[in-house]
């Protein structure tokens, strides 16, 4: 009689991409809450209430209550019967503007009218990077690596999506009520409340990622690996994209920039049900390994120690991974927080499309991630497609920097060119350090990462807001904001990609004298 041979339950494939869907699911619905706020920089900047008319523009409504009595005034008609108020949808209005230089009357008809919460840029900045402040300044993602490797998977990621979950809820009482002028930590309290909530998603949405990482690894390691992470991260990608998409149009029509997160955290809870369906099939695989290691005849895998960190510290080819990720990364997702508001303002996009074009990022890679991912597997060059993707981020900068060509399909072009970027290096990235780092290490080596990748997620929000505050916001004699220059936070971006580049060519050069297998395929043929 033929023996059963003993098989792991991830040599299924179909098995192997469920359990990736699932966490993947998980992943995506965390991305959609990080991004929820970014086009909503113009609301929350605005102080009161802001008018949208059916045209698609808008304008701070007591700017235009103002407008509509002075048109009233000079043209002699009956003072109009007009508050803040009293502006809703359907309201007609008549006042005059300058069109190329000359007075017109306008006569719009209001869409939706909105609350903003005047928020100041440097305040917006800090909410913005408040996401890694626990990651970053209490290392709980140093912390959150080793539980990974030393309580596992189930364990932790129950935990970090349950945290995602809690931060959501925080970040969305914060943005739902008015707390008047009241202060916490010398802060407007909404600001800071809503700051606490978004560290405490970020904490879990971090410690998730990494969990992520390594459940595709357990996974996947041997087989379609890259393909596998690529399609993770385009999963996520779809998560970001929505948010972009949806975020102001649901603010809009619901009139206030809450809804949106209470939106994303009920999207969250579906996440978390969804990690605990993971945590059913990671116990089936731990069993199935289980019986195949005792029909061979393996040694037990020696667990995780603390000693083990020092091999990972003391690799030159992790480190230039960690330099690369935190210059790429603050490049790219920093600058997804600000660049609604720059198509607004620099490409004249009307505010009820801008938030499409920075979606066009992440749906382009939603695409390309996982196609380059498969190159990847299939013929290698990944340190190669680093360089390439900092090349790319650089030029896109640049071009964005550069005060011509403010037109709308310029932006749109240069953002697609961002997407290619934006999924070459990641495509090639996460799947290179199982190259450097070996799999008991893996959680603890991914932690590091995103730990250093996280001091620039939080930093240089913080440290455009501030530049866009002082450096790039142009006010008339009243000191009333007419417009932004982005030229200077735009150069700033740049130097983050000139580093890349610089970091990715230092890593190929590394790979060739240590032989990771950077250049190599991953799939063993
Ligand atoms: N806006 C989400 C930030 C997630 C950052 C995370 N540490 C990460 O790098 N994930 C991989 C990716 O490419 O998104």
């Amino acid at each position: 009689m033929k023996e059963k041979i003993q098989k792991k339950l991830s040599d299924s494939k179909a098995a192997r991409w469920t359990a990736l869907f699932i966490v993947s699911f998980t992943m995506m619905c965390g991305y959609f809450l990080t991004d929820v706020m970014s086009p909503l920089e113009n609301l929350l900047t605005t102080k009161g209430k802001v008018v949208y008319f059916t045209d698609d523009t808008s304008m701070p409504a007591d700017t235009l209550v103002a407008k509509v009595r002075l048109f009233s005034a000079a043209n002699m008609l009956s003072e109009p019967d007009l508050t803040v108020e009293k502006l809703g949808a359907g309201a007609k209005m008549q006042y005059q503007e300058q069109v190329n230089g000359q007075q017109v009357t306008v006569e719009k008809t209001i869409s939706s009218v909105a609350r903003g919460e005047g928020w100041s840029s440097t305040e917006y900045g800090f909410f913005s990077g408040a996401y890694g402040l626990i990651n970053v300044f209490l290392l709980m993602l140093f912390f959150g690596g080793v539980i990974l490797d030393k309580m596992g998977i189930r364990f932790t990621g129950t935990m970090s999506s349950g945290l995602m979950l809690v931060g959501a809820l925080i970040k969305w009482y914060a943005l739902s009520t008015d707390f008047g002028d009241a202060q916490l930590f010398g802060m407007n309290m909404q600001v800071a409340l809503a700051s606490v909530g978004f560290a405490i998603f970020g904490m879990g949405a971090e410690i998730t990622g990494i969990t992520v990482s390594k459940v595709i690894v357990k996974w996947f390691a041997g087989k379609e690996l890259a393909l596998a992470m690529g399609l993770q991260v385009a999963m996520a990608r779809i998560g970001t994209a929505l948010a972009l998409a949806v975020s102001l149009p649901v603010a809009r029509m619901m009139g206030n920039v809450s809804y949106p997160v209470l939106f994303g955290a009920i999207v969250l809870c579906t996440g978390f049900v969804s990690y605990l369906v993971y945590c059913m099939m990671d116990r089936k695989e731990d069993a199935s390994a289980e019986a195949v290691r005792m029909e061979s005849g393996q040694e037990k895998e020696e667990g995780f120690k603390m000693s083990d960190l020092k091999q990972i510290f003391c690799s030159r080819g992790f480190w230039l991974i960690n330099l690369l990720c935190l210059m790429f990364y603050a490049g790219v997702f920093p600058f997804l927080k600000f660049a609604t508001k720059l198509m607004i303002y620099k490409y004249d996009v009307p505010e009820s499309f801008a938030g499409l074009i920075p979606a066009l990022l992440p749906f382009g890679t939603i695409l390309l991630t996982p196609v380059f991912g498969s190159l990847y597997d299939r013929i290698g060059r990944g340190a190669t497609l680093m360089i390439i993707g900092s090349f790319m981020l650089t030029a896109v900068h640049v071009l964005f920097a550069l005060p011509v060509m403010n037109y709308w399909w310029f932006a749109v072009v240069v953002m697609i060119v961002l997407g290619i970027a934006f999924s070459l290096v990641p495509s090639a990235m996460w799947p290179s350090v199982p190259k450097i780092i070996p799999m008991k290490q893996l959680g603890s080596a991914y932690a590091i990462i995103f730990y250093i990748q996280n001091i620039g997620l939080t930093t240089v929000p913080w440290l455009i807001g501030w530049v866009i505050e002082h450096f790039a916001t142009l006010r008339n004699e009243a000191g009333v904001i007419t417009g932004y220059d982005y030229t200077a936070p735009m150069v700033i971006f740049a130097i983050f990609g000139v580093c890349a580049i610089v970091i990715a060519m230092l890593l190929r050069a590394e790979d060739a004298k240590k032989h990771y297998g950077l250049e190599e395929a991953n799939m063993k043929k």
